[in-house]
């Protein structure tokens, strides 16, 4: 059995990685680790847990966990895991990081977008960019993985088969999307208060969100050529998912069954990206639970656009479940060991 460690695992994507982890077949949960709550037991975090068979919270210590872990995942707010990661990589431990801190290949540009201390940049070029469905034979290979956004997750797997082909505008991209209050994590704040979030929406960050950067990086990676995202995020007041609706202008004449061609094509094989059938309009709560990416494509002639619907539920596919694919992929396990869960409905 793969032995397992969780940095945060009283946030909401370390919970989330219990979820998936508990019922794997080639793993054991073997630590867990708090900064605030060591010596507790999770179940007193989440009472949901309870009389579930789990390791206490242990202190964090980057040594320790080193000697103690196949492979520790780091569910903790930007700025942790440059520190951590280190030590536990030069112990031979895998690593695999679902903040921010090893997402973008310049410290310089994470340092300008997250407002932290970047990590050292032999780390930064270790690092391999966890988007199993493109990235699938680095992310066999590599031993620290930057585990992709949320947002950028949606947005590129919606979009990266349109800008490799070639058949739209590199600097035309818009891509509005929509997140629920999952995405903020489990930290108490205005503006994820009951009170002032529901039955409203709202736009945040706009031209500033610290995904743009990720999202033009790998999408430029992907197309080998420069693209220029427009990014807008809004919070929706659900709990879970992601939407995703983007835009891209057509160089040439495409017909909607030539992009829905295109993208069966590109995703055939990969079992957690669906394809939807021409004409789709995918919803949150079909995704809802489960590591699923379900994508339908739109063309309006009219405007010359291609239109990209693109859905993910946040802590699974934008978070945990996608760092557990990764986590298989890298132990040579069948990709959707421990991920075979149907989405939750209604
Ligand atoms: N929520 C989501 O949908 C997504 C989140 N992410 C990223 O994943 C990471 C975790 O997010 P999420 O689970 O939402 O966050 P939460 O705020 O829910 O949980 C983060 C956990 O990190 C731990 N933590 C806080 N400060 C420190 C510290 N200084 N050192 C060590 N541990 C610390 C805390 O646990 P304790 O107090 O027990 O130490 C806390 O429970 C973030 O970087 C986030 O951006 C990425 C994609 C999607
Ligand atoms: C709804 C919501 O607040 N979502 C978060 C997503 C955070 C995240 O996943 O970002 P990093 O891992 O890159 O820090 C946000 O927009 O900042």
């Amino acid at each position: 059995m793969i032995r397992v460690g969780i940095v945060g695992a009283t946030g909401y994507s370390g919970v989330e990685l219990i979820r998936f982890l508990a019922g794997h077949p080639h793993v054991q949960v073997a630590h867990l680790y708090s900064s605030s709550a060591e010596g507790e037991s999770l179940a007193s975090v989440f009472p949901h847990l309870h009389a579930h068979p789990l390791p206490a919270l242990a202190k964090i210590d980057a040594e320790q966990m080193g000697a103690e872990n196949d492979v520790v995942f780091l569910a903790t707010p930007a700025g942790v895991s440059a520190e951590l990661s280190p030590a536990l990589l030069q112990h031979g431990t895998k690593v695999i990081d679902l903040s921010g801190d090893f997402r973008l290949r310049s410290g310089e540009t994470y340092q300008n977008w997250y407002k932290k201390k970047p990590a050292g940049d032999e780390w930064l070029q270790q690092a391999v960019y966890g988007l199993s469905e493109w990235n699938g034979t680095e992310v066999a290979a590599a031993k620290l993985i930057a585990n992709p956004g949320c947002y950028p997750t949606a947005t590129l797997l919606g979009l990266i088969p349109l800008a490799k082909s070639g058949w739209v505008h590199s600097k035309s991209w818009i891509v509005d999307a929509k997140s629920g209050v999952s995405g903020a994590g489990r930290g108490v704040s205005l503006g994820v208060h009951y009170s002032e979030i529901n039955e409203s929406i709202h736009a945040y960050k706009v031209a500033g969100h610290q995904h743009t950067p990720e999202i033009e990086q790998e999408l430029g990676r992907q197309a080998g050529m420069e693209q220029l995202v427009q990014f807008t995020p809004h919070l929706v007041p659900m709990t879970r998912g992601i939407l995703v609706t983007a835009y891209g202008q057509l160089e040439k004449k495409v017909s909607a069954a030539d992009v829905q061609e295109l993208y069966e094509s590109a995703y055939e094989g990969k079992p957690f990206v669906r394809v939807r059938p021409p004409g789709s309009h995918p919803r949150t709560k079909e995704v809802y639970g489960s590591n699923y990416c379900d994508i339908a494509l739109h063309v309006d002639e009219r405007t010359g656009r291609v239109i990209v619907l693109s859905v993910i539920d946040n802590v699974v596919k934008g978070a945990a479940g996608q760092a557990v694919q990764n986590m298989n992929l890298m132990f040579g396990l069948p990709e959707t060991a421990g991920l075979s869960l149907v989405p939750l409905f209604p």
